[in-house]
């Protein structure tokens, strides 16, 4: 089992035995964030089932942006509510991605402190690499379980996946472009690491409403110090209005 520890810092691997290219570590990566919302701000409803929000416009808008990136990551509670694949779809993005020497996929990540992604979910499938985040209180046997189903687990932090130390870790992969596609409390805390790079927010016409609906940030919320965002662009796609920001 490829089980290694998190926050590696000298060095990327001599030779790399996973297909991604070498390169020198902690060059730091670029951190996307994707997300779609209703108008009040939800991910989904409070069923936590998963909603279509975006249009045909935006979905081929985030099918080039995996294409564009070296890596999708999840949290594991979108994987239990979603069980996503998380893979490139058109044929032709594939194609481009091979032509320019990739992967014809990128690699999907899920953070998973408790090693509860289950073995036969579409994000385990044979159609791209995947990566399991996994902390190091975790029983081995979860961890020996994910591996067993074809996933490289990766211990990152003690009680709770380390996001930094994770992060550095893909990036000694050679993952240069990271896209984050939820839930809100992997976006949260991505955030309250400050490793976001850029956020696109595709506002659906929608509301949604609950409570205990997730929204784009959980976690325990900012109360000062909120993230630095500069809008960049606004575009009506379909049906709503993708936003995009930059993060200082
Ligand atoms: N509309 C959209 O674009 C999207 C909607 N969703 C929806 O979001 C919901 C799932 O979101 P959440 O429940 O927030 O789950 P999540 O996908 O953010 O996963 C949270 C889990 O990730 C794990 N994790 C490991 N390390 C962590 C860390 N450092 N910080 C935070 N989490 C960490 C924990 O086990 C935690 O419970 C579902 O209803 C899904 O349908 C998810 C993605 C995109
Ligand atoms: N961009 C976007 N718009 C929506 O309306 C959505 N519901 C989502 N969900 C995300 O996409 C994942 C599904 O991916 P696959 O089609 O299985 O590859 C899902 O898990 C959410 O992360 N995204």
């Amino acid at each position: 089992m490829r089980r290694e520890a998190s926050g590696r810092t000298d060095g990327a691997p001599a030779a790399n035995p996973n297909g991604f290219p070498v390169r020198p570590a902690m060059a730091r990566m670029h951190v996307l964030v994707n997300a779609a919302t209703s108008v009040d701000g939800k991910l989904a409803s409070r069923r936590r089932e998963q909603l279509t929000i975006s249009g045909p416009e935006d979905f081929a808008r985030v099918d080039r942006l995996r294409a564009s990136c070296d890596a999708v990551m999840v949290g594991v509670g979108t994987v239990l509510a979603d069980d996503p694949s998380l893979t490139v779809k058109d044929d032709d993005l594939v194609a481009e991605r091979e032509a320019r020497g990739e992967s014809p996929q990128p690699a999907r990540v899920v953070a998973d402190s408790h090693a509860r992604t289950p073995p036969d979910a579409a994000v385990l499938d044979d159609r791209a690499r995947s990566v399991v985040l996994v902390a190091d209180a975790e029983p081995d046997e979860h961890a020996a379980a994910l591996d067993a189903a074809g996933a490289d687990v990766v211990v990152a932090g003690g009680n709770r996946v380390d996001l930094r130390g994770a992060l550095a870790d893909l990036d000694a992969m050679g993952v240069e472009r990271l896209m984050v596609e939820g839930g809100g409390e992997l976006i949260f805390s991505l955030f309250e690491a400050g490793l976001v790079d850029e956020l696109t927010v595709y506002v659906g016409s929608l509301l949604v409403g609950g409570r205990d609906a997730p929204t784009l940030a959980d976690g325990d919320g900012f109360v000062s110090d909120f993230p630095d965002l500069e809008l960049a662009d606004v575009e009506r796609l379909d049906d709503g209005v993708l936003l995009s920001y930059t993060v200082a």
